[in-house]
């Protein structure tokens, strides 16, 4: 494919700004950079050793047995079992770390353990989503999972930082939104706003749940001047990410990967080949038409939290070489990288970022780009996500690039 920055340049939208020397970018390499995840759920990330310790103290009945009942037998169920084609299937498995996340200490474990563990990803700058109601099966109340959860991030901060990884990190609030608690919730991520808690999500299986039964959840965080995104264009197409956008009012799009069902490759869907498509838009033909959804979606600048391999799983995508996401990046989409549920997806944030490099030829420019693009999205202050960009992802990116 050829090198992405004719485009960036061309739009003047390129925070990488000009060519740089190719570098090589190996796993190690990636490694270290500095990311930024806006997507990523704690439920969907707990260490499998972790839910086998918290298992046999708790009697929370796992799905393997004899020899399978190792770290690694368990973990490689998660990812059979994740790898159905099908939402609803693929959230089936949380069953077994949702079971195991329900007191306060165990909740604290895992919250913490999230921290170190994206910290040695390389993470920098992340926002871990919940639902504070699926873990009131111990008798917690609400307010007593969030701040347990809270908690536990804090203490991971703490820690990475010692050991020379610092990382920030905030809470988004999930709603189910199969359930009737989003009022709720949303009230809660507003309470929790200066403690740890950036913003609001629904999740959960998206055909047959519009965003728009949760609209009073929104109007809350709107009338609060708060954030939220919304699991849309995942499992289901154009009108959930309509809804989304313009009856609820989301800030982001949690996936949004069905856009391209608005982009037209001649008389085709991009959809249908969207490598041809990202070739078009890199050889300068006018065959792409977007139409007005996928405008207003570029025009606006409506981050997309992208998340390759857990669309793989779900069968939102094919493969990670024909993921809609190198044509919207090609697009200058305000595309985001994420991992969505590392357990689930054996991924991690370098898995991602290596796998994009060797299956599709991004390049380091683009993954500063998108890192940026991250950042610039965050539901974290305007002079603090500045901070984060100037002082801790350009200056790495800029030694690298100049090697
Ligand atoms: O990709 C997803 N789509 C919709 N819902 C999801 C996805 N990944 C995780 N969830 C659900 C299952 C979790 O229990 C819940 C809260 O993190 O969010
Ligand atoms: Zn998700």
């Amino acid at each position: 494919m050829p090198p992405t920055t004719q485009i960036a340049a061309s739009t003047g939208d390129d925070p990488a700004g000009g060519a740089a020397a190719p570098v090589e970018l190996t796993w190690e390499r990636i490694r270290s950079l500095p990311k930024v995840l806006l997507h990523d759920h704690l439920d969907g990330g707990v260490r499998p050793a972790t839910v086998l310790e918290i298992a046999d103290e708790t009697g929370h009945e796992l799905p393997v047995s004899g020899d399978e009942r190792t770290a690694e037998g368990l973990g490689e169920w998660f990812r059979r079992a994740a790898d159905s084609g099908s939402l609803e299937r693929y959230l089936e498995t949380f069953v077994h770390t949702v079971g195991v996340m329900q007191t306060a200490q165990a909740l604290h474990r895992v919250a913490k353990e999230c921290v170190l563990d994206l910290a040695a990803d390389g993470v920098v700058y992340a926002e871990s989503r919940y639902a504070p109601e699926q873990h009131l099966e111990g008798g917690l109340s609400l307010e007593e999972v969030i701040e347990a959860v809270n908690a536990g991030f804090r203490d991971g901060e703490r820690e990475a930082a010692a050991a020379g990884r610092p990382i920030v990190v905030r809470a988004l609030l999930t709603a189910m939104r199969h359930a009737a608690r989003s009022a709720e919730i949303a009230e809660l991520a507003v309470r929790y706003r200066d403690h740890g808690v950036a913003g609001f999500d629904i999740a959960g299986a998206e055909a047959g749940f519009p965003p728009s039964r949760h609209l009073d959840a929104f109007d809350r965080m709107k009338a609060d001047n708060a954030h939220f995104t919304i699991h849309a264009g995942e499992a289901f197409g154009l009108p959930s990410i309509w809804e989304a956008l313009q009856v609820c009012g989301a800030d982001r799009l949690g996936h949004g990967v069905r856009i391209v069902d608005d982009i037209a490759l001649g008389e085709q869907p991009a959809a249908d080949d969207p490598v041809a498509a990202a070739a078009a838009v890199t050889d300068g033909s006018d065959r792409l038409r977007l139409g007005s959804l996928a405008a207003f979606v570029r025009d606006t600048r409506v981050p997309l939290e992208m998340c390759p391999h857990s669309n793989v799983q779900t069968g939102a995508a094919r493969s990670i070489a024909e993921h809609p996401i190198t044509l919207l990046a090609r697009l200058r989409y305000r595309v985001t990288l994420n991992t969505d549920n590392r357990l689930m997806s054996g991924t991690s944030m370098t898995q991602e970022m290596y796998a994009l490099v060797t299956e599709t030829g991004w390049t380091l420019q683009d993954l500063r780009w998108v890192t940026t693009n991250a950042m610039k999205s965050a539901f974290l202050p305007f002079d603090e996500r500045m901070v984060l960009i100037e002082d801790v992802i350009k200056p790495v990116y800029e030694v690298l690039g100049a090697q």
